[in-house]
């Protein structure tokens, strides 16, 4: 009877070996994280797992998060190409689960101590209740500041909506800059505003369609606003590099955005003293209060010739220690429960700041669907905000989409 070889160290982590010993050969991993920024810690974790196992090499693909679902799903369907583990974006996962690209994880060395993952993160990696990935971030958005901005125009960061048009009014007088950057060529950055006037995309337990109520009809007025009355400045196209920019050398006091931005932030002239960066939740809107949920969960290719060293690879980069590196290096957010205790995420006031947003963000149908909800609505989303169409038109043009998308949804 050969003993299983796998040892669990004193942090309850596996050493990842299999009954027949050590683990050998090449594990490819598509990583999405953001290149300058967050991929220098992800590359330095996945040094120290092939550290741990001398026979296994690592290769490290760094694929643009623009780009990778696509082309993971092309490489699975034709055979050839597709990584042993791929950084699945939390919409990804149902998808490419639903087309069999993945492997089932339950049972495998890939999950450990499944009980210490916050459920929100858990949630997106079941399908048809298997489980075909394991989370590694969770995130959602706030309202960034930059407080020498805010302190010289007299301003608090804004509660709701008509805070935000008074204080961008007043940053404007003092200081020249623009209140807020928000940006228009990602529909994610709408969301706050949408759940804000009390709407949503969809209605998953009743299958329906909801983002042309009159709720999201509203959303698309309020984000218009902001830019017709230059409380907000915006752009159709390359909106990341214009929002970061724009922060990070004081053009704009504040934008919308997620804990995967600090690390760029922080690299900002305006953020040289870190503690300038203010971070609060995001502004209400005239019904309610709400960020997204988002993130990023590691998943096992179906086809891949080394399931034992991948399922290895993936409990390491899930483990705790790796959750509190990245929380401490990078201020992202863990997954584990057990992680926010690491001193690495007790010592990130920003990690403390997003928990409990994190913990009441909405949440989001995690069916197959889901991700392909943003590409008509963004369409009309950056439509509406560079006058292109109405948000009446706006909301129906979405709603249509959607009910085309969605077999048999009302
Ligand atoms: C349009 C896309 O709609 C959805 O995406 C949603 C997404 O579901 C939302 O959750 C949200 O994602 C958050 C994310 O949670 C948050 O963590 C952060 O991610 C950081 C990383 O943290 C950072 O490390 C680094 O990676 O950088 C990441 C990005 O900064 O910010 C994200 C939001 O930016 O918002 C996404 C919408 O953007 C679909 O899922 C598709 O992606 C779809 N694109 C496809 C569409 C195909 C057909 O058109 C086209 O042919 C294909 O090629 C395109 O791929």
């Amino acid at each position: 009877l050969a003993l299983a070889a796998t040892a669990c160290g004193s942090d309850g982590k596996s050493d990842g070996g299999s009954s027949s010993g050590e683990l050998s050969g090449t594990v490819t991993w598509w990583d999405t994280s953001s290149v300058g920024s967050e991929d220098k810690v992800f590359k330095k974790l996945a040094a120290g797992f092939e550290k741990k196992h001398p026979k296994v090499k690592v290769k490290y693909v760094s694929v643009p998060f623009g780009d990778a679902q696509n082309k993971f799903k092309n490489a699975a369907q034709a055979g050839s190409s597709a990584p042993d583990v791929i950084r699945s974006e939390v919409a990804w996962t149902p998808d490419f689960a639903s087309l069999g690209y993945l492997a089932p994880l339950d049972g495998t060395a890939a999950l450990k101590n499944q009980d210490d993952f916050l459920p929100q993160a858990v949630a997106s990696t079941k399908y048809e209740d298997k489980t075909f990935a394991v989370p590694q971030v969770i995130d959602s958005m706030g309202i960034f500041y930059n407080k020498k901005l805010m302190e010289k125009a007299g301003v608090e960061p804004p509660t709701n909506l008509d805070e935000l048009k008074s204080s961008a009014k007043k940053i404007k007088d003092k200081t020249g800059k623009t209140g807020l950057y928000l940006r228009g060529d990602d529909p994610y950055f709408f969301l706050s505003f949408l759940y804000g006037e009390g709407g949503d995309l969809v209605d998953a337990k009743t299958k329906t369609v909801t983002v042309d109520r009159p709720e999201g009809v509203k959303a698309f007025k309020a984000v218009k606003d902001l830019v017709d009355d230059g409380t907000a400045k915006t752009d159709a196209s390359d909106g990341w590099e214009n929002m970061m920019q724009a922060f990070k050398n004081g053009d704009v006091a504040m934008m919308i955005n997620g804990p995967w931005a600090v690390a760029d932030t922080l690299t900002g002239k305006e953020f040289t003293d870190k503690d300038n960066l203010g971070i609060a939740t995001v502004p209400a809107g005239s019904a309610a209060h709400g960020a997204p949920q988002g993130g990023h969960n590691l998943a096992v290719y179906a086809g891949s010739k080394n399931l034992e060293a991948s399922y290895a690879f993936v409990e390491y980069m899930t483990s705790v220690e790796s959750q509190a590196t990245t929380a401490g290096e990078l201020n992202l957010l863990p997954t584990r429960t057990s992680a926010y205790a690491k001193k690495e995420a007790v010592n990130s006031e920003i990690v403390g700041f997003f928990k409990p947003v994190v913990e009441t963000a909405v949440e989001r149908p995690w069916i197959p669907e889901g991700g392909s909800l943003f590409a008509p609505l963004g369409i009309e989303y950056t439509k509406v905000l560079t006058g292109q169409t109405t948000p009446e038109k706006a909301a129906k043009a979405t709603g249509d989409a959607y009910r085309k998308l969605l077999d048999g949804w009302k």
